[in-house]
């Protein structure tokens, strides 16, 4: 197969957009990659699949004369969404959407290991197709079973992620906090049913929930300082089963953002407190359950990023933007926090946002995309 070309690229977009798999679930997406990358000219490749994370890919270009290794981190998992765009390529599987735009990530990835399949690179590239991103921590799984050591070993890590604020093909950066940290959060409330004409006789779990949302959201309002930035979103709700019989359980699931590491903590330690108080109040028994697993606040290595960022502004062809910080998580912040390197946006233009049923990315940016990463990887393997 020679470099795949930009309408071939956009077939595997499309292919890839149509069997989005939930994380640590995607083995139809490995195989459709795996047998992409078996079509490429093999003699600089060698490719490794990983029993303890069966849907992992890694991909080693080895280098003709190798300094380093660069990685290049592309995530591969889709989201619980029932897409809504009516595209002829939309989701086959049922309550499931690329709504991340993490099919635009696999294609670009697979675009710029296509051209180093044919062109010899002078590093050792890495690419590791990453599973678990939307949860599950997959980037923290990899690291901590081993899976960058040895002949396997990265020296810096790359990755993207789409944007739709951005303009179809924009490369967006920052050095320092690119994207938050986050927690999960889970709280089970128990109380005691009864009939609904007798509340005094139970412990209403609905009440109880309600009272417990309100009280956090405001940490955001009157425990943190105003000139930091945090989010809580209570996104999840369920409890009860019939109107008039008082529900004896609830059950809360949300997520906490920060910029930085105290932050999460102090927002933490609040929702602690106000569980604490609730139980008191209420009568109830609430247990959280707060998990960071790998989603770290994502920190650009300040000397890779500013390279990163010098060449996209002077590269021709690239419309380079300065970002801001965003609240968005990202796993590969728990990669970054070991191997250095940078995270950047690639702009893909839509209306929808992400995590949006009607995200549509404008699949003109894969091969912007893929043009400005592989002039940067080209230019890097220049330096010392
Ligand atoms: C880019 C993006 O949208 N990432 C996800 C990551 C999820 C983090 C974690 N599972 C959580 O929900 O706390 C995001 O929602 O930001």
């Amino acid at each position: 197969m020679a470099v795949l070309t930009e309408a071939e690229l956009i077939e595997i977009r499309r292919q890839l957009h149509q069997i989005p798999e939930l994380a640590l679930q995607e083995t139809e997406t490995h195989a459709y990659l795996l047998s992409v990358i078996k079509q490429m000219k093999q003699d600089y490749l060698k490719i490794r699949e990983v029993a303890e994370l069966p849907t992992a890919l890694l991909v080693l270009v080895k280098g003709s004369k190798a300094k380093r290794t660069i990685g290049y981190r592309a995530d591969i998992d889709a989201l619980p969404v029932d897409e809504a765009t009516g595209l002829p390529y939309a989701s086959k599987h049922p309550g499931v959407m690329h709504a991340c735009g993490h099919d635009i990530h696999m294609t670009v990835a697979l675009g710029v290991l296509s051209y180093f399949s044919e062109h010899q690179p002078s590093d050792n590239l890495l690419f590791f197709f990453q599973p678990a991103e939307e949860s599950e921590s997959g980037g923290m799984k990899a690291y901590q079973l081993g899976l960058f050591t040895g002949e396997w070993h990265v020296d810096e890590f790359y990755g993207l992620h789409d944007n739709p604020s951005l303009p179809a093909g924009a490369i967006g950066c920052r050095n320092g906090t690119l994207f938050a940290g986050t927690t999960e959060v889970n709280i089970d409330i128990k109380g005691q049913g009864g009939h609904a004409a007798f509340p005094q006789l139970s412990k209403d779990a609905v009440v109880a929930a309600a009272a417990l949302i309100m009280q956090v959201q405001t940490i955001i309002s009157r425990s943190i300082d105003p000139i930091q930035s945090g989010v809580i979103t209570l996104g999840k709700i369920s409890a009860g089963h019939i109107r008039n019989v008082i529900a004896d359980s609830a059950r809360i699931e949300g997520t906490i953002r920060g910029l930085t590491q105290s932050m999460i903590e102090e927002i933490d330690q609040r929702l602690r407190e106000i569980c604490r108080g609730i139980e008191i109040s209420f009568g109830v028994k609430v247990k959280l359950e707060l998990n960071q697993g790998g989603y770290w606040p994502v920190e650009n290595d300040p000397d890779l990023t500013r390279n990163f960022i010098n060449y996209m502004k002077q590269a021709a062809g690239v419309n380079y933007v300065e970002t801001e910080p965003a609240m968005t998580g990202e796993d590969f912040g728990y990669l970054l926090a070991q191997i250095p390197g940078t995270m950047f946006w690639l702009g893909i233009e839509d209306d929808a946002p992400l995590h949006s049923a009607s995200l549509t990315p404008k699949e003109s940016a894969i091969n912007s995309g893929i043009k400005a990463i592989v002039g940067f990887l080209e230019y890097r393997m220049t330096e010392d």
